[in-house]
């Protein structure tokens, strides 16, 4: 299942499956009022196989923007999934994505940094501002006994994905309020030195697919820079075409589930 926050983000990942046949999304309502849309992406870029196998089936939700809705459309199409006797094998974040420029923070595949339309693929998934304010600075909620702040994918299909795609791998950091001042930006940078991108929705999907056992995964190409407030500089036309892009490339190196199953969760 790929969870998108935006129907532009939704139709840009189905774009390529199959081959860009518009006609071949079939729409499966869930329970509630949101709809999943199905697709059958081709084992090999561009190449719609005549048996179907090695293609894979992706149910592909526009959720909602931020965390809560990000988490509460996956939980949904889980159960589903799940009481259907057909529970997913794998949940994806996908969108659109502020990049943290700092060239130490990102391992390059290939390409440069993370400027617009460069795609990131997350090795952790990570809350960036569930925790508590104090006078000496942010606390994560770990540090105050509750719950978790990161979920890992699984490293194998990180690398696997992101030498697909040439995509750069790096944290992606989970925000409800979007970074619009260079304190801000800088701030997070320092206390996620890792962080290669920002967003809004990955870690409140980790979280439902965490509560299913299953793992996770985030993609993000980059629209803008995370910093001082310049809607009008977003680039997202741009980063969309990257995300479609990226799908059509990634599908291929998903390889077999059996080895996607370790679900690896880490407090800061
Ligand atoms: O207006 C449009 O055409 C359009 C098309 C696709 C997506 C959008 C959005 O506004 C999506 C919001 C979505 O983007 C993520 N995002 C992008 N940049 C950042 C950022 O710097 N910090 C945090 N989040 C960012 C986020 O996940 C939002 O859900 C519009």
């Amino acid at each position: 299942m790929i969870v998108t926050a935006v129907a532009a983000e939704r139709d840009a990942v189905t774009r390529v499956a199959p081959a860009g046949a518009p006609g071949d999304v079939v729409p499966l309502p869930l329970p509630g009022s949101q709809v999943l849309h199905r697709v059958r992406y081709a084992s090999a870029p561009g190449a719609a196989s005549a048996t179907g196998a090695g293609d894979v089936l992706a149910d592909v939700l526009a959720a909602g923007v931020g965390p809560a809705a990000a988490s509460c459309g996956a939980a949904t199409a889980l159960t589903a999934a799940a009481l259907a006797g057909a529970p997913y094998d794998l949940v994806v974040s996908a969108g659109i994505g502020g990049g943290i420029v700092r060239t130490e923070a990102a391992v390059p595949s290939s390409g440069p940094g993370p400027g617009p339309g460069t795609v990131v693929v997350a090795t952790a998934v990570v809350a960036a501002d569930l925790g508590a304010e104090a006078p000496d600075g942010f606390r994560p909620v770990t540090e105050l006994g509750f719950g978790t702040v990161r979920h890992l994918p699984p490293e194998a299909l990180v690398q696997a994905v992101a030498m697909a795609t040439g995509a750069l791998t790096g944290e992606v950091l989970t925000v409800s309020t979007v970074t619009g001042t260079a304190e801000r930006a800088a701030e997070l940078a320092a206390r996620h030195p890792r962080a290669a991108a920002e967003a809004m929705e990955g870690f409140g999907v980790a979280e439902a697919a965490a509560a299913h056992g299953v793992p996770v995964l985030e993609i993000r190409a980059v629209s803008n820079a995370v910093g001082p407030r310049d809607r009008a500089a977003w680039r997202i036309p741009e980063a969309l075409r990257a995300l479609t892009s990226a799908f059509g490339m990634m599908v291929p190196a998903l390889g077999n589930p059996a080895s996607w199953k370790t679900v690896r969760t880490e407090d800061e």
